[in-house]
C-alpha cells in the first residue's frame, strides 16, 4: 500500500442541486442526506491508498495496555489514511458469523409474499423488508434491517418499554421463526465487539480508553442486511456511493466480493472478502467525533452476474440522546471547529423523513405540522394518537 496523507478535506452537506454538476466532487448520500466531497486529480492528486489495510484485532482485550495501544496505532493510520480497515481475528465466534450470514440467506430466498408482510412501511422505524426493482419489476436489491427496539428483551441493555411502545422491528415468526433467535445470538457477540473497538478508536485518537463510551451508551445498534441478486451485464444491482452517517461499521459479507472504496483521487478501490474478517469503516459521527481525523470514506456495493451476494453489516451509532461535537480533548486551544454539532435525535428523524417521503408514517408526520423541537427519535416507537396529540 502506498504512504498517504488524510484523503480529504471536510464532506459540506449539498443545499443546492445545481452543485451537483461539479465534475471535481464525487456525490453521495449520508443519512438521508446529500454531500459531496472533493475528488482530487491532476496536479492536486494526493498519494492515498490502492487497497484495504489489516488489523490484527486478535489481542484487544489485552490486560496489558501497551498491547492494546499498539492495535489502536495501526486502527489510527488505517483510519487516517483510507477510512476502512479489515479486522482479522475478531472476537466473535466463526459459528455464529457462519449462521448469521447462512439465515440471512434463508430469509432472502423465502416467497416474496412472506417477505413483503414485513414490509418497512408497516414499522414507524423503517426497519423490516425492503426490495428495491428494475423498471421491469425485478429485483434489484433487497435489504432488512432491525434495530434499537425498547420491546425486544434481547436488547436488555435498553429498559424495560413503557407501556403501550411501538415494536418496531419485524420478525418472520411463521415463516423462518429460528432467524430471530440466529440473528440476535450473532447481534449480542458483534455489539460487544463493537463496544471494545470504541474503546480502541478512543485509544486510536489518543484519548482515554473510556472517553467515548458516555456517546454511546445506548447505541442506535442498527443491522441492514443486503441481499444482491444475480443479474444482467448492463443492469447491475448495487448500493450507490455513500458514506455511513453513524459511529462505525463491522460490516461481515459472504464469499462473493463487491465492495469497492473510494480513494482521494477518486479510484474505486476493491475490499475483497477475507474469511472471518470484519470490514470495518468510519461514519460520518466518528468524522465529526475526531474533528475530521477519521474520515467517513465514500464506498458503494455491486451484485453481479454470475452469483448472488449477501452481507451483514452491524453500524454501531451514538446514543440518541447525545450531541456529537469534536471531543474537546482533540480540539486545539482557540481552534474554531469546521463542524456544527449533530443532535443525533432530530438528525435521525429528519434523515429518515428525506429518505423516505412515501412512507405511511412520515408523511403522517409531515401532515401534522410537529415543530421542530417535537421532531425526535422516540416518536418511532410512540403509539400514534399520542402523536396526533401532540400535534393538535
Ligand atoms: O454490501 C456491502 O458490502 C456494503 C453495504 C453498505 O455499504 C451499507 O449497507 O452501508
Ligand atoms: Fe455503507
Amino acid at each position: 500500500m502506498a504512504t498517504t496523507t488524510t484523503i480529504t478535506s471536510v464532506a459540506t452537506i449539498l443545499t443546492d442541486i445545481q452543485d451537483r454538476t461539479d465534475t471535481t466532487r464525487v456525490y453521495y448520500g449520508s443519512g438521508g442526506y446529500r454531500m459531496s466531497r472533493p475528488v482530487l486529480t491532476g496536479s492536486d492528486a494526493k498519494k492515498t491508498f490502492d487497497s484495504i489495510p489489516t488489523v490484527d484485532v486478535a489481542n484487544i482485550y489485552s490486560s496489558d495496555l501497551e498491547v492494546r495501544r499498539a492495535i489502536a496505532r495501526e486502527v489510527a493510520k488505517a483510519c487516517e489514511e483510507v477510512g476502512f480497515f479489515y479486522a482479522v481475528n475478531p472476537p466473535v465466534s466463526y459459528e455464529k458469523m457462519d449462521a448469521g450470514l447462512e439465515i440471512v440467506k434463508t430469509f432472502f430466498r423465502l416467497p416474496s409474499e412472506e417477505l413483503l408482510k414485513l414490509h418497512v412501511d408497516n414499522s414507524q422505524g423503517v426497519k423490516g423488508y425492503l426490495p428495491f426493482k428494475f423498471k421491469d419489476g425485478s429485483n434489484r436489491r433487497a435489504s432488512y434491517s432491525l434495530g434499537r427496539d425498547y420491546t425486544n428483551p434481547e436488547q436488555h441493555f435498553v429498559t424495560v418499554a413503557p407501556p403501550g411502545t411501538v415494536s418496531v422491528n419485524q420478525w418472520p415468526e411463521e415463516s423462518l421463526p429460528e432467524f430471530r433467535k440466529v440473528i440476535y445470538e450473532y447481534y449480542q457477540d458483534v455489539f460487544q465487539f463493537a463496544r471494545k473497538m470504541l474503546q480502541i478508536f478512543a485509544l486510536a485518537l489518543g484519548l482515554e480508553e473510556t472517553d467515548l463510551d458516555e456517546i454511546f451508551r445506548y447505541p442506535l445498534n442498527d443491522i441492514t442486511m443486503q441481499y444482491y441478486p444475480i443479474q444482467d451485464l448492463n443492469e447491475q444491482s448495487s448500493i450507490s456511493p455513500h458514506a455511513d452517517y453513524g459511529g462505525f461499521t463491522l460490516l461481515y459479507q459472504d464469499q462473493v466480493g463487491g465492495l469497492e472504496v473510494l480513494n482521494a483521487n477518486g479510484i474505486w478501490v476493491p475490499a475483497p472478502p477475507k474469511e472471518h474478517a470484519y470490514v470495518v469503516n468510519t461514519g460520518s459521527y466518528m468524522e465529526v467525533l475526531s474533528n475530521g481525523r477519521f474520515p467517513a470514506t465514500v464506498h458503494r456495493a455491486f451484485g453481479n452476474t454470475f452469483c448472488e451476494r449477501f452481507s451483514l453489516p452491524f453500524f454501531f451509532n451514538p446514543d440518541p440522546n447525545s450531541i456529537i461535537v469534536p471531543h474537546p480533548k482533540l480540539v486545539a486551544a482557540g481552534e474554531k471547529s469546521a463542524f456544527e454539532s449533530q443532535n443525533v435525535s432530530r438528525r435521525q428523524i429528519k434523515g429518515l423523513m428525506t429518505n423516505r417521503p412515501d412512507h405511511p408514517f412520515f408523511k403522517r408526520l409531515r401532515e401534522l405540522g410537529l415543530k421542530e423541537e417535537d421532531l425526535t427519535f422516540d416518536l418511532v416507537s410512540k403509539p400514534i394518537q399520542d402523536i396526533v396529540a401532540m400535534g393538535s
